[in-house]
């Protein structure tokens, strides 16, 4: 049985009539539990989208529900939002002279001295800094500063964590052991979190739903995997998987068959092999990726990309048989 936390209900917002900007006409429900990420280009309106449901901006048109409850804009209340749902922005508002401790039992003002303990240290202990609690702020790296903002908004029996670009400020090794620890904190405290990226590989392995975004429309929700095997826009594919795009006559000239006006594949998608059937490309250039080569493979003046796990198999100007196996069609 789905349990739908936060219900986004036909969201316009414009920031000027004159100029683009904004969200327009968006609608979707979030279940309670899940990680979803908000991806799209920069400009696309994935902080605005965020900030509206925070309730943090007045709404042209539409509503958001929290549990059922409308969540009312900055013109009708003081304090924007719910009490039970919390924003880490990417400033992360701690007090950097203050202790790490003192920072996230400070959300808990109401509380007994045992009971604050206890919750600040379970906290502490699910975002792995525990060691650092007798350290000032200003100690910290930029990765475990992160980890302490989000203990502090997650402290007060928080129901929704909202995350502008969490993982902005951190290298890339502490950028995935970061990404892990927000979905196994997710999975071990049962909080929705809802989080903006602009990097599709953070959705990609994180959420259990992702919303992609783009001009400040809503172009595709759902699971990862069903999003990227079937992308229902070009930009989907591209942002996701940075897919090769060809234009019908393009499609035609490798000897792909269609009546769409464009064909969408991912370069995995096309199969290096050793079979006479497949299609004849010329390697125009060799991309070293690591693990793997990107092939620029070229034929009758048409240019695609595949990808070849078997590293450094074939170099430029040699010859190779392509399948592409599976390709989209875009009308
Ligand atoms: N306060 C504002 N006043 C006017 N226009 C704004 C304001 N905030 C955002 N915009 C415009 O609205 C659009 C969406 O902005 P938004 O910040 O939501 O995008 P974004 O996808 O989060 O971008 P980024 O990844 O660069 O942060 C942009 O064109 C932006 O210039």
């Amino acid at each position: 049985m789905s349990d739908t936390i936060i219900s986004v209900k036909n969201l316009t917002k414009q920031y000027s009539t004159e100029q683009a900007g904004g969200i327009k006409n968006v609608s979707f429900d979030i279940n309670r539990g899940d990680v979803v990420a908000i991806i799209g280009e920069s400009g696309s309106g994935k902080s605005t989208l965020l900030k509206s449901i925070y309730g943090f901006l007045k709404v042209d048109e539409g509503e958001i529900f929290f549990e059922g409850e409308r969540i009312k804009g900055p013109d009708e209340q003081l304090i924007p939002g719910h009490k039970q749902m919390k924003m880490v922005t990417q400033d992360f508002s701690l007090n950097i002279y203050a202790k790490v401790y003192d920072n996230i039992a400070s959300q808990l003002s109401n509380t007994d001295l045992k009971t604050k303990a206890e919750k600040t240290l379970a906290i502490m202990e699910h975002l792995r800094i525990l060691p650092l609690q007798n350290k000032k702020v200003i100690e910290l790296s930029g990765g475990e500063q992160q980890r302490v903002a989000i203990a502090k908004a997650m402290v007060a029996d928080t129901k929704v964590l909202l995350l502008d670009e969490p993982f902005s400020q951190v290298d890339a090794l502490l950028k995935n052991q970061l990404r892990a620890d927000i979905k196994r904190v997710a999975a071990e405290t049962g909080v929705t979190v809802i989080l903006v990226s602009h990097d599709p590989a953070d959705g990609l392995f994180l959420a259990d739903q992702l919303l992609i975004v783009r001009n400040g429309e809503l172009l595709q929700t759902g699971k990862p995997s069903e999003i990227y095997q079937n992308p229902k826009h070009i930009y989907t594919a591209q942002i996701l998987g940075n897919a090769v795009v060809l234009s019908r006559g393009d499609a035609e000239k490798i000897g792909l068959k269609t009546f769409a006006a464009t064909v969408v594949f991912y370069p995995e998608w096309a199969e290096i092999n050793n079979n006479w059937s497949s299609r004849r490309f010329n390697v125009a250039d060799v991309y070293y990726k690591g693990f793997y080569d990107e092939l620029l493979l070229e034929r009758n003046g048409v240019t695609v990309r595949a990808l070849q796990l078997n590293r450094g198999a074939h170099k430029k100007n040699d010859h190779v048989q392509l399948n592409i196996g599976r390709f989209l069609e875009f009308h």
